[in-house]
């Protein structure tokens, strides 16, 4: 489980302070309006912004003493911070091994990483000749591989158009029941992820304003806001 209690961060002029739960191994989806707070609560749990009080632990390890790269999660950012002097499978093998200096068993895990995701035989591409869609299959590779138990994602596909944005959910759902990760993913497009996750989270002025099953919180009173969240973004 991760459990996010009463953290608090303070800005000049920005201040949240959240609650969450999220149970291992499901998918939590954030929504809410631009600027409520989505990207900030995932940057407080990889570990980028700390918390002035609050607890915030996964499995039962406290994460707050934890720097980001001794945490137990992966992060995808909105502009996927692919590295565009390498090559595609030295970007997803950074997930694995910084170093990227790889054992022959390392490469072909490397291998059935980009094969998973669709980019089987893109090895040697670099990013700048890929899509935007392809790209953030690179992104979602390297963050699966590092084999940490909580992925972030960050609104992974909100520059894609609909149907591809749409493909790459039903993607990160059939990975997901391949392995057991625990992924929190905001989003400005709910409808695309009601039927796929198993929880939707609402966050506004810093604060969950309301989390539970998709279905019951779109259906909510929160839907008047879903919507205006929705058209803004
Ligand atoms: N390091 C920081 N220092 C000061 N203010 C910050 C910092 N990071 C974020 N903020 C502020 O926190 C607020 C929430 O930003 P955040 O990016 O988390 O919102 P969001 O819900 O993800 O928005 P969007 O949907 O537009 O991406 C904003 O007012 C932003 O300006």
């Amino acid at each position: 489980m991760l459990v996010i209690e009463n953290c608090r961060l303070t800005w000049p002029d920005f201040e949240a302070d959240y609650s969450l739960s999220v149970k291992t191994g499901t998918l939590c989806a954030v929504i809410g309006p631009s600027g409520g707070g989505k990207t900030t609560l995932l940057h407080m749990v990889a570990g980028f912004e700390r918390p002035e009080g609050g607890t915030l632990s996964f499995n039962g390890q406290n994460l707050l003493p934890l720097e980001p790269a001794k945490r137990p999660a992966a992060i995808v950012f909105q502009d996927h911070n692919l590295f565009p002097h390498l090559s595609v499978a030295e970007n997803v093998a950074l997930g694995l091994r910084p170093s990227l200096r790889l054992s022959a068993d390392e490469k072909l895990l490397v291998g059935d990483m980009l094969d998973a995701v669709g980019l089987a035989g893109f090895d040697d591409r670099k990013p700048g000749e890929m899509s935007g869609g392809q790209r953030q299959r690179v992104a979602l590779a390297r963050a699966l591989i590092s084999g940490r138990p909580l992925i972030l994602l960050d609104e992974p596909f909100s520059s894609l158009d609909p149907s591809l944005r749409r493909d790459m959910i039903l993607l990160v759902d059939e990975l997901r029941r391949k392995r057991p990760v625990t992924i929190v993913m905001t989003i400005h497009t709910p409808e695309d992820v009601a039927d796929v996750a198993d929880q939707m989270a609402f966050v506004a002025s810093g604060r969950v304003v309301a989390s539970g099953r998709p279905a019951d919180i779109l259906n909510s009173t929160l839907a008047p806001r879903i919507a205006a969240a929705v058209s803004d973004s």
